[in-house]
């Protein structure tokens, strides 16, 4: 296998099978990777065996159901592109490597009753949410989504139909008739619970279907920046309702914005510019959050070199001791070929920004929230999400190309998070949502603020992840209890 191939490989797995890298283990076959692309395969998080023997045991090829492993496959050309696969097929292979979800939603529903339970999930709508509405459908709840049109696959809005499931999502509807359809998911499912992305959807029933606020259990929030929207709403006094940080889980964050959208940010980006885009490229990554250093870290092992931008100075000396350069943003977006905003902050990027940037420099976004470029400053500038890449012409600046117009590139342009991945962002959604019921009355309800769940509940379910692949977390050698009168000056008491 020649050297430069990591990024081909890593190109065309993840985009055709939407499958984690990070966290899998590399079957080799009858190849043997080169030491280059051993290398770079580590540093994505990829496990991969010394030789071609270590076998797990598990056939990894398209054909064979490796439920509860993430092995992957050496071999690419034969690979299934999931993409191409029918609504319903496309979310039941997608069901076969979400094995963590399946397995606690078996666990709880033991011993919680999901019977009549009215659940609104406003999540980006393909194939791995549509797992996790098949299972609280199956548990006994009424299930409702919303989607919006750039984040609604449309095989999979219609396969959902088809099994009974409230669909207020389609990917031609206009922005009005969104917001007509969200408003309609509200008012036929009156929510106990919502599992929302970015607050968009609580805050629209706040302002809009207040009281229908009366009957809402609570939130389940699944990103940063919804979060941090809910957080405002506690501090002005203007939160009526709990809501569960899924993104705070170090289930979540840890995994889905470390690992999974670095590692589809690229792979999404190279699908758009050619899998070797970043060989040898300036890269200039704004924000050095658990996104922007995924990214970083992985555009470097394909060769780019890297600047990092971030308005903390601990995040900002965080990068230097990973070995990047940390530098102001007026001066790094001048050298740069591709520069990504990844700090869920409105205008990160701005006009004047743009001005400095060398012609058809490359501008995407990795974070996700509206204008974080700031192309509502653009004179002439329409969204139009056919068009996966675009030319801005900056007023009295250069003419840049624009990927997913501006919106997150991983999920708008390609397939979102990986699958493994969102099989634990949403094992901690469904633990959110049991975390709701269980204190939902009496003396341990929770009380109209911001929640974290505890580091337990992570435990439980990343101990499930380990059983799924054959593994275990180490059981303690010692008497772990804690004796304060020890000391390291006399150990006799
Ligand atoms: N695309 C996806 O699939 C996906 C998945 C998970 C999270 N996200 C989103 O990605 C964004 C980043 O997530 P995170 O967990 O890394 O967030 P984070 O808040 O931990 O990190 C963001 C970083 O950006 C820095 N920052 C803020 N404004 C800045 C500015 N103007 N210039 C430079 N630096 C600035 C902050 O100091 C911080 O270090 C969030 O909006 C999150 O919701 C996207």
């Amino acid at each position: 296998m020649a050297d430069e191939d990591f990024a081909e490989w890593a190109m065309t797995y993840s985009q055709r099978t939407n499958r984690s890298l990070a966290g899998s283990r590399l079957r080799p076959e009858r190849e043997q990777p080169t030491a280059v692309f051993r290398n770079a395969a580590v540093q994505w998080g990829v496990t991969v065996s010394a030789d071609a023997d270590d076998d797990d045991g598990v056939d990894a090829g398209a054909d064979v159901d490796t439920e509860g492993t993430a092995s992957i496959a050496l071999g690419v050309r034969d690979v299934q592109d999931a993409r191409t696969l029918s609504g319903k097929d496309a979310i039941d292979y997608a069901e076969r490597y979400m094995p963590v979800m399946r397995t606690l939603m078996a666990e709880l529903r033991s011993g919680t009753d999901f019977n009549g339970l009215r659940i609104a999930v406003c999540l980006v709508l393909e194939p791995k949410t549509a797992v996790l509405l098949r299972q609280l459908k199956a548990a006994g709840a009424l299930v409702g989504v919303f989607a919006d049109p750039s984040e609604t696959d449309q095989r999979v809005a219609d396969q959902l139909r088809r099994e009974g499931i409230t669909v207020e999502a389609d990917a031609r509807w206009t922005a009005e008739q969104a917001q007509a359809g969200a408003l309609r998911l509200l008012d036929t499912i009156a929510p106990h619970i919502i599992i929302d992305d970015g607050a968009s959807f609580a805050r629209l029933a706040a302002a809009k279907r207040p009281a229908l606020l009366d009957g809402l259990i609570g939130v389940a929030e699944e990103t940063t920046s919804g979060v941090r929207a809910f957080q405002a709403m506690q501090d002005a006094g203007a939160l009526t309702f709990p809501v569960v940080a899924v993104n705070d889980s170090v289930l979540k964050t840890g995994f889905d914005n470390a690992h999974g959208t670095g590692e589809t940010c690229v792979t999404t980006m190279q699908q758009l510019l050619g899998a070797h885009c970043f060989r040898d490229a300036s890269v200039t990554v704004i924000g050095y959050g658990p996104v922007g250093r995924g990214f970083a870290l992985r555009v470097r092992a394909l060769g780019a070199n890297v600047t990092i931008c971030d308005t903390d100075p601990v995040a900002a000396l965080k990068a230097v001791f990973d070995g990047f350069d940390a530098r102001d943003i007026d001066e790094a977006v001048i050298d740069a070929d591709i520069a990504v905003s990844a700090t869920g902050v409105r205008h990160t990027i701005t006009v004047e920004h743009m001005r400095l940037m060398r012609e058809r420099a490359v501008l995407s976004v990795i974070g996700g929230i509206a204008n974080e470029i700031a192309l509502d400053d653009i004179p002439g500038f329409h969204h139009d999400n056919t068009q996966p890449v675009s030319a801005i012409v900056v007023p009295d600046g250069p003419t840049l190309t624009l990927l997913a117009q501006g919106d997150g590139v991983n999920y708008t342009a390609g397939g979102g998070n990986p699958i493994e991945i969102m099989d634990l962002s949403f094992a901690v959604q469904i633990s959110a949502v049991h975390h709701l019921l269980a204190h939902r009355s009496g003396q341990h309800r929770l009380p109209p603020q911001v929640h974290r769940l505890s580091a337990a509940s992570d435990r439980h379910i990343a101990a499930i992840a380990l059983r799924t692949r054959g593994l275990s977390a180490s059981h303690a050698t010692a008497d772990n209890g804690y004796d304060w009168r020890l000391t390291r000056f006399d150990d006799t008491v």
